[in-house]
């Protein structure tokens, strides 16, 4: 069946419309199987953010948005249009880290009144929308350089200002901030939260100070394990048996038992330790807590919280 000309939009009982629909997604790669029969509703203008382990399938889910693959099973719809059609590309901007999408030897302003153009810009919108956009991640004062002297910072909010030219609807961001420093963090977290309730960002991350600017927090391992509303503490509520958890710091008692993480990188331990369980342990909950410590330095405190009846 051709989805293309079909329109479907979902809309909530809440008013709310549903700018991209997972509806029971399936996706392999030969033997692997990337995404599996997830149903997943984006409401429009809101953030939601795909955390799971390496290899998850979260890129995955942003490429099928962005309809850059097909699924082999189900449909993606992006405001009711198959996403690999035309117009459901036209709403749609991808930021990935890994894709080399502008020109090193072209000035930033070049490079976006370049992609601007592409997307059917008059020359002179493309002008003033690529200056709005330089301006509004900080790059104003470096837009006439060339683009191979930009620190990684500079680079991934170019490609973050270039994924936005044409002013789509739905922005689909993989880990924006990793692996740049604080500034440049600051100035791109800044950033997409200013998109809120203008944009619907999907966004995939191993990233506490990402997870904590959305709206929902959807936890996924090939299938979407749970779906929660963004609260204040990262808390990862789980039903097995969880015998690895020895490594861990786990302290309370009974239904108020749990795990404090305070690094990034345990935090990625951890979830890589809950996809080993895959099956046998389900993530039932998921909620970050971000708490401004001494200093400028800010602590993140993940908690695993295992409830007695849940194991
Ligand atoms: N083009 C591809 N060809 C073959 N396998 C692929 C391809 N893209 C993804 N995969 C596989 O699909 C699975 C999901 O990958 P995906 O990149 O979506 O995970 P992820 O959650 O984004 O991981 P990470 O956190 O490491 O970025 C992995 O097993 C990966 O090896």
């Amino acid at each position: 069946m051709l989805w293309g000309e079909s329109v479907i939009n979902v809309v909530f009982d809440n008013g709310f419309v549903s700018a991209v629909l997972y509806d029971h997604v399936t996706k392999r790669f030969g033997r692997i199987v990337a995404v599996e029969d997830v149903y997943l509703e984006v409401p429009e203008g809101r953030i939601v953010a795909l955390v799971g382990p390496n290899g998850a399938g979260k890129t995955t889910m942003l490429r099928l948005a962005a309809g850059i693959l097909a699924p082999d099973g189900g449909r993606v719809l992006v405001y009711g249009y198959d996403a690999m059609s035309v117009k459901a590309k036209r709403r749609v901007g991808f930021m990935t880290p890994m894709d080399r999408g502008v020109y090193w030897r072209l000035t930033a302003m070049d490079n976006l009144i370049f992609f601007g153009v592409l997307y059917g810009l008059s020359l002179g919108e493309a002008r003033a929308r690529a200056k709005e956009l330089l301006e509004d991640l900080g790059l104003g004062g470096r837009a006439n350089d060339w683009v191979a002297t930009y620190s990684t910072g500079m680079m991934r909010r170019l490609e973050i200002a270039r994924a936005l030219m044409h002013d789509p609807d739905v922005l689909l961001l993989d880990e924006p901030t990793s692996g740049i420093d604080i500034d440049a963090k600051r100035s791109i977290l800044n950033f997409i939260r200013g998109l809120r309730g203008r944009k619907t960002v999907i966004l995939a991350s191993h990233d506490p100070q990402e997870i904590e600017l959305a709206d929902a927090v959807v936890y996924i391992n090939r299938r979407i394990l749970n779906e929660s509303p963004a609260l204040k503490v990262v808390k990862v509520l789980v039903k097995g048996s969880v015998d690895g958890l020895s490594g861990f710091n786990v302290e309370g008692v009974g239904d108020d038992e749990y795990v404090i993480v305070t690094t990034i990188d345990k935090f990625n331990e951890l979830m890589s330790m809950l996809a080993m369980y895959d099956g046998r342990v389900r993530v039932v909950d998921i909620d970050v807590e971000v708490a401004v410590a001494e200093g400028n330095a800010r602590k993140m405190e993940r908690v695993l919280r295992r409830r007695e009846g849940w194991l």
